[in-house]
């Protein structure tokens, strides 16, 4: 058994995902794989109502077939969401070259699985015990949610566009980097008038690199 995974953040607009099965996971996978701009394909001979509700809205594309296990799926990335786990191995077994896989019954046995996630704004936190307990990831999760900052996505919504500013400046790396440690501190986020100082600390800059 592995013991661990890498974390990946995947940007999945370039990426055509298959998902073989309509029940409710199947409906949870392609929710969260639209959300993030990726292409959906289902393949199953009926949907789960919400699936079915998002095919009808042409967020996804829909087979209405059944999926036997001598078929090779051309997608990036193919995810096994039916009830048949006997199917699923099958069709890990037919992958397509550099195919990743999802196996919805057994975590491990393909080489995606799922983390739970919070998000708050730009924040993203993932849990995963690489599927030993979903149960205890969903009770980490409602505590590690608790301890948030409570202005976490408005905090970081200023930060990225201070950020974006002062790297566009012209002072020195190290000053740079100080200058976005102290951006980043509690005092400062919590400063009414941090955009003020902020701006102030631009100005000295670019007056600094006209002497
Ligand atoms: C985190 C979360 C995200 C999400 O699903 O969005 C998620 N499962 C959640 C809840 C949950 N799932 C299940 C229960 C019932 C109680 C229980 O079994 O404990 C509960 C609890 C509940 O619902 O209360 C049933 C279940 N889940 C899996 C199996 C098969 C197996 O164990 O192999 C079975 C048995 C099916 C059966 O026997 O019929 C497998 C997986 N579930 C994963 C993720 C991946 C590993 C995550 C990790 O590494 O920890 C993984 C491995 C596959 C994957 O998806 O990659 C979400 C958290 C809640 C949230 O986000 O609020
Ligand atoms: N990863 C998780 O978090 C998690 C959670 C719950 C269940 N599960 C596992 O995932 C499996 C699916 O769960 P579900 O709740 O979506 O079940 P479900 O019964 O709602 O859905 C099964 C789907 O598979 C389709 N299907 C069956 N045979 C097919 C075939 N040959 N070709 C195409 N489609 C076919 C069915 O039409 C149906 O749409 C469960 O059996 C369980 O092992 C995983």
């Amino acid at each position: 058994m592995r013991m661990s995974a890498l974390p990946f953040m995947l940007e999945l607009s370039m990426l055509n995902t298959v998902i073989v099965g309509g029940g409710q996971l199947a409906y949870k996978r392609a929710l969260s794989i639209i959300e993030a701009g990726g292409h959906v394909t289902v393949v199953a001979p009926t949907l789960h109502p919400q699936l079915h509700a998002l095919a009808l809205a042409e967020k996804l594309r829909w087979e209405a077939r059944y999926v036997s296990g001598d078929e090779c799926f051309l997608a990036d990335l193919l995810f096994l969401c039916t009830d048949q786990p006997l199917l699923h191995q099958q069709l890990l077994q037919n992958r397509a070259p550099r195919q990743l896989v999802y196996v919805g019954d057994q975590a491990q046995a393909g080489h995606v699985y799922v983390p739970a996630k919070i998000e708050k704004g730009l924040l993203t936190v993932s849990i995963s015990t690489a599927g030993a307990s979903p149960s205890y990831t969903k009770r980490i999760k409602g505590q590690i949610a608790n301890m948030l900052p409570e202005h976490a996505a408005e905090e970081l919504a200023f930060l990225q566009k201070a950020r974006e500013l002062v790297l566009a400046s012209n002072g020195g790396n190290g000053e740079k980097r100080a200058l976005l440690q102290e951006l980043a501190s509690p005092e400062r986020l919590q400063d009414e008038r941090r955009e003020q100082w902020l701006d102030d600390q631009l100005r000295r800059i670019a007056e600094d690199n006209q002497k």
